[in-house]
């Protein structure tokens, strides 16, 4: 907020909060050298008139990571991964994204650089079939004069047919959304953030309302994605998906970035205790 963290931070220091000796220590080692940066928040900062959501944040996403994000309602979480994804500027800070800095206007001006979000509400259309879905607002048209074009359903369902066998769903590409499992659901979802081909995936509570098979659907998913070297932040009120999953833990308190850590150095009573007050017992 007033401007006392440098603008630019050593690689080292990009993935810590300040001021905390105990957590540097465990972020730094974790971070494989070899890893390429993605993203890069630096002392963001986002206000909304005197709600101060995210306070000083310093953040790296490295290339095909999952990184989780968690902290207890009201953390900033959502804050700070609209920042990532367009929805929000930052009040002071800058984001840097492969290696460059980025000011998004909104969510389209993230995805044209290839940063796509997956939202909790999935906003799916239940009458419509899985490659209507997949497919408003951007079908593939035919040729045709004037400003409107013919849709190109047979290209619509091809497309559809390689998303579902990506998602390794042996589904037909017109299903009726309604009768889809609450899992598939979510892969149509991300089948749809998939079709515009991003880099990085932001997956807002991706299992929040799901079966344990739903969710196990969605975790092979994700490590499919990664395997096909995507990079992923999502934002999970859930550690046992967290632990499941995530390659680093970020941990959100009160607006503050207070710890990130290493899913397979940590125990869950230590993120509990750092979610829910900022700090290890
Ligand atoms: N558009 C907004 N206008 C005003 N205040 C906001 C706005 N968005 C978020 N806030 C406030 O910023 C703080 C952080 O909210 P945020 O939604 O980022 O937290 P979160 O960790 O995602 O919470 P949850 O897990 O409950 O979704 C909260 O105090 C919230 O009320």
């Amino acid at each position: 907020m007033d401007g006392e963290q440098p603008d630019t931070p050593s690689t080292d220091s990009a993935n810590v909060p300040s001021g905390d000796s105990a957590t540097d220590a465990v972020a730094t080692d974790e971070i494989d050298e070899e890893s390429a940066e993605m993203i890069r928040l630096e002392s963001v900062t986002k206000q909304f008139g005197r709600v101060v959501a995210v306070e000083d944040v310093t953040l790296s996403v490295y290339e095909e990571e999952i990184l989780a994000l968690v902290g207890d309602n009201g953390a900033g979480k959502s804050t700070l991964t609209g920042m990532i994804s367009g929805v929000h500027r930052p009040t002071e800070g800058r984001v840097v994204y492969d290696g460059e800095p980025v000011r998004f206007s909104n969510p389209s001006e993230a995805r044209e650089r290839g940063i796509e979000t997956v939202y909790q509400d999935l906003a799916l259309m239940n009458d419509l079939d899985i490659a209507t879905n997949i497919h408003v607002g951007k079908f593939p048209k035919r040729v045709s004069v004037g400003p409107f074009g013919v849709i190109d359903w047979e290209r619509t369902y091809e497309n559809t047919r390689e998303i579902l066998d990506f998602l390794n769903q042996d589904i037909r590409p017109d299903t009726e959304v309604v009768f889809l499992s609450g899992g598939q659901r979510q892969l149509v979802a991300i089948g749809r953030a998939l079709s515009f081909d991003p880099d990085v995936f932001v997956l807002d509570e991706p299992t929040s309302a799901l079966s344990v098979a739903g969710t196990e659907l969605v975790h092979e998913t994700m490590r499919q994605l990664q395997a096909e070297g995507h990079t992923q932040v999502v934002v999970s009120h859930s550690l046992e998906d967290v632990f499941d999953l995530a390659d680093r833990i970020a941990v959100m308190y009160r607006g503050r970035l207070v710890d990130v850590v290493d899913p397979d150095e940590t125990d869950r009573e230590t993120v509990t205790e750092l979610i829910t007050t900022g700090s290890r017992a």
